[in-house]
């Protein structure tokens, strides 16, 4: 564990996750993603769900933390020990699991599920939204915290479309544990800004394997005037293609 953590000081992680119905969804499409994340210095990969997680687990020796998600509600990365130990069971180095002050679907606390966990030689990543949460996952034994769920939980009203670097600095400054930022982190200078404020490791997700939004955020720049000269002399962009360009 200390070793997996070594690995990951001070370096990029970077998050590969494609749901059900979108292109890239699938072990195939998410291996590739990872394997080009690694090409680029990516040091560890975090995906979702068991065939990704055995899939990028058997295409890389670097470090993989996995999840499962279950639903988009309430507590869905890796809501149950059952779920996270089959994450682990795919060969995830480190399983990570909802840490919110939420009631889990099983009924178990956070510290009986890491301590379950912990029993079988599974390292846990905890993921939080709040200063207090972060907390209590450390007491709870979590081997590393992550603000992964900042802003998702109704907690923080500001500033939700941005990384929350104020809780990374203050979880770095209060816990021994590795403190990972994650969660909106769009740029380089976000990502070097986290580790400023202490960051132990940085995972990028959308802002790097997620092409439908990285186009659907450079096409929301076109100006109005230059749209509108497109549409007065080739209709709107698209319109030759079925559907929104996509053919069967
Ligand atoms: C909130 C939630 O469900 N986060 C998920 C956790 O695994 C992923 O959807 C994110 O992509 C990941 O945390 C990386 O974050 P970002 O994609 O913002 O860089």
């Amino acid at each position: 564990m200390t070793s997996l953590l070594d690995d990951l000081r001070g370096r990029l992680v970077v998050s590969c996750q494609a749901y059900p119905g979108e292109p890239l969804h699938g072990p195939g499409h998410m291996t590739a993603m990872a394997l080009s994340a690694i090409a680029g210095g990516a040091a560890g990969i975090r995906c979702e769900g068991p065939d990704d997680v055995r899939a990028i687990r058997a295409a890389t020796t670097l470090p993989v933390i996995g999840l499962w998600k279950v639903g988009h509600e309430g507590v869905y990365i890796t809501p149950t020990l059952d779920h996270a130990l089959r994450v682990a069971d795919a060969g995830a180095d480190l399983v990570a699991i909802d840490a919110t002050a939420r009631p889990r679907p099983d009924g178990r606390t956070l510290a009986e599920t890491i301590g379950a966990l912990h029993e079988r030689g599974i390292a846990v990543m905890a993921d939080v939204a709040t200063f207090a949460e972060g907390l209590a996952a450390a007491d709870a034994g979590a081997d590393v915290v992550s603000t992964t769920l900042a802003g998702y939980t109704h907690e923080r009203g500001d500033a939700a479309d941005a990384p929350d670097l104020e809780l990374v600095r203050a979880l770095a400054a209060a816990l021994d544990v590795p403190v990972f930022a994650e969660g909106r982190i769009a740029t380089p200078n976000q990502l070097a800004t986290a580790f400023e404020a202490g960051a132990w490791s940085v995972v990028v997700g959308g802002a790097i394997t997620r092409p439908a939004a990285i186009t659907a955020s450079f096409v929301a720049a076109i100006p109005a005037h230059a749209a509108a000269a497109g549409v007065a002399t080739a209709g709107p962009v698209g319109a030759t293609e079925t559907s929104g360009g996509l053919r069967g």
